[in-house]
Formats: structure tokens, sequence, C-alpha cells
């Protein structure tokens, strides 16, 4: 298991900029390295990381993706007068070039490429290179929106073709469409089967089975900015329905922004409702991440609203994928103030450090959800997990792009205002919180002959006598046994070491899973505000503990509850219970954390039922998704006898990546109906399960 951080940069990548004049360009400063790199190195982060030297990219690297033409030419630049550069560069659109930019751009891709070596290498598990120019936008042969050569292209082609990844997922969460990286995989031959899709049709149960063979592919997701097209570049094919061509259909994902303001709640309803469903079932290989900051707070482009402390959470939600192998490559960011904190926030992530908790989330917008819905619509036919997406009725969908089109709407004037008109009003917003790491990672409450998984501290048992008088008037028949009483009062210990930040988190085996949660949720100091039961497997959960909201229980099982469905107890009941992976990971995808990150407790209570069924893999997912919330405080509640769980439950408690599932097929249409049901049911109560805009008032 590869452990550790890498980090590449050099300052050499700030030594060019702007010499002349355009009000387009401006904005592309040498100081946005630096103020980034610096915050690092402040934070004390930088230290943490393996710092990997940079290099720069030969031709033949740079050929992966550009034409030999415009290598040649890009080359004649270092020896350029000032006129001939203004002259060559008007050839493109929003871009300059330096006589040092050549270099750098070399550097730029090199680092990329130093990142996916020291990855796959195994040096370390996961990286970030802060690079100059940034390369999204640049094409085979042209430059275009501050890109000179694609280093994220280039890094997928490389990976690719040196160490035969089969499935790289690229995810772009700048606010700007990497139109270049999307041309550059919209047509690529997808190996030699392309995206076989084999359908079997089991005509006795009438049931076809999409079997999604996937072979040497790249999965391009994006988010930009948008407004109906006006939004530079103003691409009509940056358009949710560009789903990739001919073989490459459903490779390419784009989620137009058509307004500004956009907030944590619609990037989180994005990655649970579209991105990480598809990630999963694509099942990559590697995932490189084009990331830029300006869809930050505070950035004169994106002029979005979402905190930097999201990206800390956007990079944790992609961390499970792969095996944990993350390679994060800067692209844009131009506020000189949020830019560094979400830096800082990735790399954070990336180290380990547990997660804020990210306060007052509610549902998506009405735009957002526009947007989502068409999407999931546009792609549905290629995914299994978006295949029972409620198509958009023309009634709800207001894509004004096709309005504009066709006439219906005058065109309104470019909505890009001139830097002087932008709305002036300065936007503020919280520095992140500190983020520190517990004394304690995991703790562990085991019977004496279970051992201790390494890296984790065994509590021993004791009993606290003021607990245990309260035990006791709850858990009358246990009064007598010694030892539940001593697990219990040293469980609650504990919850106290958790809420004191003492721990990060813990893992017992119980005689009583149900016993022992219930003691526990009754037994929280109450300055915990919120705490979040997920159950898993079979079993009565008693539904008085979820009545003041102070707990939410959400229980995956097989059976339905005939229990009363409420706010804060949510059974979700699965064909096959925990046993089918990809309605289990439906069920977690785009029930349980969007519900639990709206729910926003204080802690985890994850309890494994007796004969659950879940296999180990699932569980180490859940385990490891669930370390969003809560700062990372989860508490992993199994029954005795299944010791063989200690070990894997341990390792994900302790920041190990889990393992990825396999390609996973389309989830049983009994499961998706069973999800998407609750789903619209709770949704009235939990914002952010809203994937359609006919809900919203
Ligand atoms: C890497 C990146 O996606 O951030 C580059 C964005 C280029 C923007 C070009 N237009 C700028 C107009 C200035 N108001
Ligand atoms: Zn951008």
């Amino acid at each position: 298991m590869a452990h550790g951080t890498a980090l590449i940069y050099d300052e050499e990548m700030t030594k060019y900029k702007l010499l002349w004049v355009d009000p387009a360009c401006k904005i592309e400063v040498p100081e946005r390295l630096s103020v980034s790199y610096e915050a690092l190195v402040r934070n004390g982060l930088a230290d943490r990381c393996v710092s990997i030297p940079v290099r720069e990219a030969t031709d033949a690297e740079i050929l992966l993706v550009h034409s030999d033409e415009y290598l040649e030419a890009v080359k004649k630049t270092p020896y350029m007068t000032l006129e001939d550069l203004k002259e060559f560069t008007l050839q493109f659109g929003d871009v300059y070039f330096h006589p040092n930019i050549y270099r750098c751009a070399k550097l730029a891709a090199g680092s990329a490429l130093q990142l996916v070596d020291s990855v796959m290498m195994e040096r370390v598990r996961n990286g970030m290179a802060l690079v100059r120019p940034p390369g999204h936008h640049s094409m085979r042969s042209a430059a275009s929106g501050f890109c000179v050569f694609n280093n994220v292209a280039i890094a997928a082609r490389y990976a690719k073709q040196k160490y035969g990844v089969k499935r790289v997922l690229i995810v772009d969460w700048d606010i700007h469409h990497g139109q270049g990286v999307q041309y550059c995989f919209e047509d690529d031959p997808r190996g030699v089967f392309g995206k076989g899709r084999i359908i079997f049709g089991c005509l006795k149960c009438n049931i076809l089975v999409f079997v999604l063979f996937i072979f040497n592919s790249v999965l391009y997701f994006s988010w930009h900015r948008y407004e109906h097209q006006k939004f530079w570049p103003q691409l009509r094919e940056s358009d949710y329905d560009s789903v990739g061509k001919e073989k490459g259909a459903g490779f390419n994902i784009n989620l137009p922004w058509n307004q500004v303001g956009m907030e944590n709640s619609d990037y989180l309803s994005v990655f649970c409702h579209v991105l990480l469903p598809v990630a999963y079932e694509f099942c990559p290989d590697l995932v490189l991440v084009c990331a830029g900051f300006d869809s930050a707070i505070g950035d004169p482009e994106g002029e979005m609203c979402a905190t930097p402390d999201i990206f800390a959470h956007l990079t944790h939600l992609l961390m499970n994928l792969a095996g944990g192998r993350l390679c994060a490559v800067l692209e844009g960011g131009y506020n000189l103030t949020s830019l560094p904190q979400s830096v800082c926030q990735t790399v954070q992530t990336l180290l380990g450090d547990p997660l804020p908790q990210l306060a007052n989330l509610s549902g998506p917008c009405r735009s957002a959800l526009e947007s989502l819905q068409c999407l999931r619509s546009a792609q549905k036919q290629y995914w299994g997990s978006l295949k029972h997406t409620a198509s958009p009725t023309a009634a709800n969908i207001s894509t004004k792009r096709i309005r504009i089109a066709e006439g219906e709407v005058e065109e309104e004037e470019k909505t890009e205002l001139g830097e002087e008109e932008k709305n002036s009003e300065e936007k503020v917003w919280h520095e992140p919180p500190k983020r520190p790491c517990p004394p304690i990672r995991a703790a562990s409450v085991l019977p004496d002959d279970v051992a201790c998984p390494d890296g984790c501290k065994r509590i021993t048992k004791d009993i606290h006598p003021l607990v245990v008088s309260r035990l006791k008037d709850h858990l009358v028949q246990e009064a007598e046994d010694g030892d539940a009483l001593a697990t219990f009062s040293t469980l609650v210990s504990l919850v106290q070491k958790m809420e004191k930040n003492e721990v990060g988190s813990g893992l017992a085996l119980v005689g009583d899973v149900i016993k022992a949660m219930m003691c526990v949720v009754q037994h929280v100091s109450p300055d915990l505000n919120r705490v979040l039961v997920v159950c898993v497997g079979n079993g009565k959960i008693p539904s008085h503990i979820s009545r003041d909201g102070k707990v939410l229980v959400l229980q995956i099982s097989s059976d339905a509850s005939e229990e009363q469905q409420s706010k804060h107890y949510i059974s979700v009941c699965l064909q096959k219970g925990c046993c089918n992976t990809s309605g289990f990971m439906q069920a977690v995808l785009g029930l349980l954390l969007p519900v639990g990150y709206e729910y926003n407790p204080d802690l985890v209570v994850l309890v494994r039922m007796p004969d659950s069924g879940v296999c180990d893999v699932v569980w180490k997912q859940l385990t490891g998704l669930l370390q969003s919330f809560a700062k990372g405080h989860t508490l992993v509640l199994m029954q005795e006898k299944e010791n063989s769980c200690v070990g894997p439950t341990a390792s994900i408690l302790l920041g190990d990546p889990a393992p990825p599932l396999e390609t996973l097929q389309a989830p049983d249409r009994e499961d998706v109906d069973a999800v998407e049901r609750l789903r619209r049911r709770l949704q009235a109560d939990w914002k952010l399960l809203q994937t359609t805009s006919e809900y919203t008032s």
C-alpha cells in the first residue's frame, strides 16, 4: 500500500508574465503560483509532502496530444521579439506568449508526468502539482485560455502508454470548460473493442442486462460556468448534450452552470447524483484532477459562492476511487485569497487529515437542478446507475440556450462584464477551519483475545461508576453482566474522547451491536448535537431513538421495514440486501451521502448487523465515505464473532484508501426503484436528495 503525498512545484514557473495590455489575460499572474506554494509552506503542509522535482516534458510526450507543427511553432517563441510574440499570440484566443513561457509549459506538462510516475510507481499514494501555465484549454494545434500544452491530457495518454492504465477518470472542477481535454478524448479510439457494450437479453426473465465491458477509456467530467453559452469559451459543445462521439458516447460528461452564485450544496449534489455513481460504475485505475480553483468564492472568473473547504470534500470523495491513486494538477484560480486556501484544503485532504464539517448545506438551486436533470437524462442510456432517471418534461426544463437558438428569447448581451463593471460587492467568507489530527487516529475496544490492529490504540475496558449507574437504569438485564457493562461504559468514554478530539475514530467488537449502539446514543453528551447511525444489514432498530431529531437512523437491509419511515428514520430495503454491490453503492451515493451531508452530524455510528452479508470491499468503501462527516469521528460497532472485520475496518479508519470495486454492473431494477421511491419521498425533508426541478417550490 503506497503512502505519502507528492508535491511538485518550482519557482521557474513563476518566471513569465503578460508583457502588454490585454484585459482578458491580466488575471493570469505569477503570484497565483507563489502565494499557493507559500500558503502550503506557512501551514506546515509542504514539509509533510514528498517533494518531487519538476522536469521538462520531452517532445515525444508533448506530441502525445499536440501536433508537430504546433510544437515547432511554440519552440520559436523564446527567440521572438515583443512584436513577434504579440503577432504570434493573435492567432489564439485569450492567451499570451512570453520568451520563457515555452520552458514553463514544458515544466508544467513535465510536472504532471512526474506526478503520474510517482503515483504509478507507488513512491507516493497521491499528489498535487502546482503549475503555470495551465493546460485544459489547449488543443492539438492551438493555445487557448492561458494554456499552451494540455498538461492533464498529456498525463492521461502517458499513463495509458507507459503503465498500461486502462481506465482514466479526469475530473475537471475548474470553472471553465476544458474543451481541449474534451476534443482530445471525445474521438479517442476506445482501445481495440471500443466501449464494447454487450447486451445479454435474458428472455425468460425478460430483463435486459446491460453489461458494460469498458476497455481502455478516458472518462472526462467537467462542470463549468456556461450561462446558456454566453460565458467563455461560448461553445455549443460545452453543453450537457455533448456526451462523446460514437464509441466514445457516455465518456464525456458536461455539467453547465447556467447561473453564477453556485454554492457547496450545488457542487455536492452533482458529485452525489452524477459524478460518483458514474465514476464507481466506470471503476477507473487512475484519477486525474484538473484542479482549477476559479470555482471557489471570490474568484473574478467564476463568480461562484462555494467555499474553499468544499475542495477538501471533493478531493476526499474521489480518493476512494482507483485505490486512492489521485493526481491533482493546478489549472485556474485568480483570487489570491481563496486560491491558496483551496489549494491547502486539497493538499491537507490528500495527506489524510480529518475533513472540516460543511455547515448549513441546503438543496441545489433551481438552475443547478435543471442542469443536473438534463445531464442525467442525456447520460442515462450509457450508465446503469442513471438508467432510471426521470426524463425532463419541457414544462420544467427551461434550457434557455435552446429557446435562444429557436429565437424565442432575444439574444442577451454577453454576460461577461469588464473587470470594472463586475458587481463590485466584494465577497467575504470564513477562513477554513483548522483540521487538527487527533493524537490517537483510531482506537479499539476489543475482547482481550482479539489482537489490536497496528496503528490502532486499544482502550482498556474500564467501568465509570457514574456511567454504570446511569446505564443500569436503561439496561436492566445487563446490570448483572459485568462484562457488558464494562464494554458499554468504555464505549461511552471512547465517544467522550472523540468529542475532545483526543481520538479520531473507534471500532469495537461487542456482544450485541444494537444494545451497544443504543447505549452510546443515549449517553453522548448534550453538546453532541446530532448523531448519524448507519446500520448495515437486517435487524430491528428501535425507532424511538430518532424521535427528537438528535439521532438520524439510516438502515440498509433486505427486509422492508414495517416501521413508519420518518425524516430521521430511513430504512432502505434492497432486493439482495447488502450483497448486491451496485444496489448497495447506489443507496450509499444517492441517499446516504446527500442526507448525511445535509444532516451534518457530530458523530457517526456505523453498525454492522450480524450476518449483514456485506462484502469486505463495499464495507471499506462505506467506512471510507463516512469519514466525510463529523470530522472523521466514526464509531464502528461489530458483532463479537466478526474478528475478521477488525483489520480491514481499522485500515480504513487509519486513512488507507478503500480498494476499488470491480466495474459495477447496472443495479437491479427493483433496487433502483426502491432507492428512487425513497429519494422522491424524502426529498421534501432532505433537499440534497433532489435531482429534478419539478419539486422545487
Ligand atoms: C485555466 C483556466 O480555465 O482558468 C483559464 C481560463 C481562461 C479564461 C479566458 N477568458 C478570460 C476573460 C477575462 N475576464
Ligand atoms: Zn478556469
